[in-house]
């Protein structure tokens, strides 16, 4: 559960009065997401989300990732549309966070995805991408190469203790990504989070997009690539092909892609892991143990840090 910061009923009210939506009728904390706490509430106007930002989100970038949201709903992409406050701002400050409320999305998210999902997903990035293009505001990918280097500086020292040996085989993929990372290849607007928990379906079909909290200026290709880790492995770690075929086929019926991009997916996708990987092993040994938040297996991206790491070609992704 990712509800790191509690709220009284008294606060919220007097933060709702902020803006016209009516009066609170409910509200309770959802249990899921493991980035920022986040509230369901039901107000005499509707069915609304409010997200105080924790640690990994910089206020600085709040106009970036609601104004995208904004953007691209305007675009046609289906994803939540942030609400302004009477002052006409989109974020504000509750129990000491900075504090935002967006439209609630009908839907629900997969824990066994289909191959037709797998395909939804894979048009759904590239339309996004292609929405994105124009979107005039900019933000560095914060989880590149520097930033993974900073994760794996605040965990190196006990990686060995979660799988003896972690620490000699990460050193040589950093070695590795670092001389090997593209350097030119088609970018612009991306998720960067785009796993199955933020992305909903009514049935199957692709009902929106949520969490654009990681959003940022990169390889659209390392968007795919993360697609690839997040929709394409099974429960017991192997690769689905029909999955990734499915998912490579939907995205290229929308963005073709260029053969540098396909020739730097296992890369890429190794890159995107080790990212993964990072997050949740920073978490898994800073956490506390009793935290009201789920923590996230690091191992599970080890495996396929391993997986990538033998990709000979990107036509074993199922191109
Ligand atoms: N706009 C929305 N509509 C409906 N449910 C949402 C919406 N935004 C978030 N949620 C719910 O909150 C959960 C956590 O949201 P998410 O943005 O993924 O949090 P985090 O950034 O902490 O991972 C989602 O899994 C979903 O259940
Ligand atoms: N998708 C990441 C964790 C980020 O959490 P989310 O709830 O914001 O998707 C992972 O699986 O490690």
């Amino acid at each position: 559960m990712a509800v790191y910061t509690d709220v009284s009923e008294g606060e919220l009210a007097a933060f709702l009065r902020n803006y016209a939506v009516g009066d609170l009728l409910s509200y309770k904390g959802i249990a899921e997401g493991s980035e920022n706490s986040n509230y369901l509430l039901h107000t005499t106007s509707g069915a609304y989300i409010l997200t105080l930002y924790e640690k990994r989100v910089e206020r600085q970038d709040l106009p970036f990732f609601l104004g995208l949201m904004d953007h691209l709903a305007r675009k046609g992409i289906v994803c939540p549309l942030p609400v302004h406050r009477r002052d006409g701002a989109l974020v504000g400050e509750l129990a000491g966070r900075a504090a935002a409320l967006i439209t609630f999305l009908e839907g629900m998210w997969m824990r066994r995805p289909t191959v037709a999902q797998c395909r939804e997903v894979g048009r759904a990035l590239a339309a996004m991408h292609i929405a994105g293009a124009d979107f005039p505001l900019t933000r560095p990918n914060a989880l590149q190469i520097d930033g993974w280097r900073k994760l794996w500086a605040g965990a190196r020292d006990r990686a060995d203790e979660v799988e003896p040996g972690l620490v000699a085989e990460v050193d040589r993929d950093f070695a590795e990504l670092e001389r090997n990372w593209p350097e030119n290849l088609p970018s612009g607007i991306i998720h960067a989070d785009l796993f199955p928990d933020n992305v909903f379906f009514l049935g199957e079909k692709l009902s929106g997009l949520i969490d654009f909290y990681f959003a940022c200026n990169d390889f659209y290709a390392y968007d795919l690539a993360t697609c690839l880790n997040a929709w394409c492995f099974e429960k017991d770690h192997s690769y689905n092909l029909t999955k990734s075929t499915a998912l490579l086929a939907g995205y290229r019926s929308v963005r073709p892609l260029e053969q540098a991009e396909v020739e730097a997916l296992p890369l890429l996708a190794r890159g995107s892991a080790l990212r993964f990987m990072l997050t949740r092993l920073y978490d898994w040994l800073t956490i506390p143990d009793g935290a009201l938040v789920q923590k996230r297996d690091p191992l599970e991206f080890v495996r396929r840090l391993r997986f990538h790491r033998n990709i000979r070609s990107a036509a074993e992704y199922g191109f």
